[in-house]
């Protein structure tokens, strides 16, 4: 019996993300939250004969209260979304008020729940949720999450282009940093099955990936950025979760964490100075079980890329962290 919620389920990735959580065996109850509409998504998605029970609820009358008791995985995609011409940093502003008025929801109604943060600026959203729930005296580092999973999704389907895989499922290239431009660092090096990328063509593959959401910023042109491949790659985030956490064995998913209260993360955290960093993770029962370093092994190519991101994650931590601390609770 698992209890799944969306926060901010109305939205460009929000429904997606719901069909796909509704749709899936794993889920025995479903609880969509968002300012607008989720009676409406909500009873769209009941008319599905999946046996997850479904409910949507707004602010009114304790809607997120009731949204977030009893929950076993919290996906928050809420928040606004980038228009052309901005960074992700540009909606720190107004996601991080919302981040973290909706993580001291889940430290007060289901503390011990895994919380996987969507919303942009992840390498500041996180942090904020973090020390959200560090005040709170329910922060565990294995339990939250954020949601990386795009950016491998985007790196094993570009490659194939590159390496003449045809099924781009079959590559698995681990993406490590953060999540925005310089700070994603794919590590084709790593790559099983091995690739064999042409010298002149790695910039190109490695620009693609660090600036994959830009392209779709470009092409929607002013409607959002991407939704559909996020709705995809936050589910598969998710549903490995749920199959780790249910005891399937092996499952391993890069993912942004908090370094110090995960198996592992020490090591990483000595090496890049940071106390947040997306590496390849072993989920289990208690989520984030074990941090895997792939920092020993990267080629010289990858040692520069990663300077760059260890430059800009440092400040999206900071901050964050200031935000928390400087912004009187709700
Ligand atoms: N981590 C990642 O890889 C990715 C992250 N994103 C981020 O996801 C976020 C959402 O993107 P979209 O779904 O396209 O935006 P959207 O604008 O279509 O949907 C956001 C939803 O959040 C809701 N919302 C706003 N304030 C809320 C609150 N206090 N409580 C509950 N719901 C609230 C809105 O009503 C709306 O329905 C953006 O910040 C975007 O940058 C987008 C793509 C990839
Ligand atoms: O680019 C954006 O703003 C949305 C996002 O995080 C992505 O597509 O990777």
């Amino acid at each position: 019996m698992v209890k799944a919620v969306v926060l901010g389920a109305s939205g460009g990735i929000g429904q997606p993300l719901s069909l796909l959580l509704k749709a899936s065996p794993l889920f025995s109850e479903l609880a969509l939250y968002d300012v607008v509409n989720t009676p409406g998504v909500a009873a769209d998605l009941s008319h599905i004969s999946s046996p997850a029970k479904i409910t949507g609820y707004l602010p009114k009358d304790d809607g997120l209260k009731n949204t977030l008791t009893g929950a076993d995985i919290v996906v928050i995609p809420a928040g606004i979304p980038r228009k052309p011409g901005m960074t992700r940093d540009d909606l720190f502003k107004i996601n991080a008020g919302i981040v973290k008025g909706l993580i001291e929801g889940c430290a007060q109604y289901c503390p011990k729940a895994f919380i996987l943060v969507i919303s942009n600026p992840v390498n500041s959203t996180v942090p904020i949720s973090a020390e959200v729930l560090k005040a709170a005296g329910v922060f565990d580092a294995k339990r939250l999450f954020g949601v990386t999973t795009l950016d491998v999704v985007r790196a094993e389907t570009f490659v194939q282009e590159y390496s003449g895989k045809k099924n781009p499922s079959e590559a698995t290239v681990p993406v490590i940093g953060g999540h925005s431009g310089e700070t994603i660092v794919p590590l084709f090096s790593q790559a099983t099955p091995k690739l064999d990328i042409p010298k002149e063509k790695y910039q190109d593959l490695v620009k693609r990936v660090q600036f994959g959401g830009d392209e779709v910023v470009q092409a929607k042109d002013g409607a959002g950025s991407a939704t559909l491949s996020m709705a995809y790659a936050g589910f598969r985030f998710a549903e490995k979760l749920i199959k780790a956490a249910n005891g399937e064995k092996g499952i391993i998913e890069p993912t942004y964490i908090y370094l110090d209260g995960v198996a592992g993360g020490d090591e990483i955290k000595k090496h890049t100075g940071l106390d947040y960093f997306s590496v390849p993770v072993e989920l289990g029962p208690n989520g984030a079980e074990k941090a895997i370093n792939p920092l020993t092994n990267v080629d010289a190519q990858e040692e520069e890329l990663l300077k760059a991101a260890y430059a800009g994650l440092k400040g999206n931590i900071e901050k964050g962290i200031e935000f928390a601390h400087n912004t009187p609770q709700k």
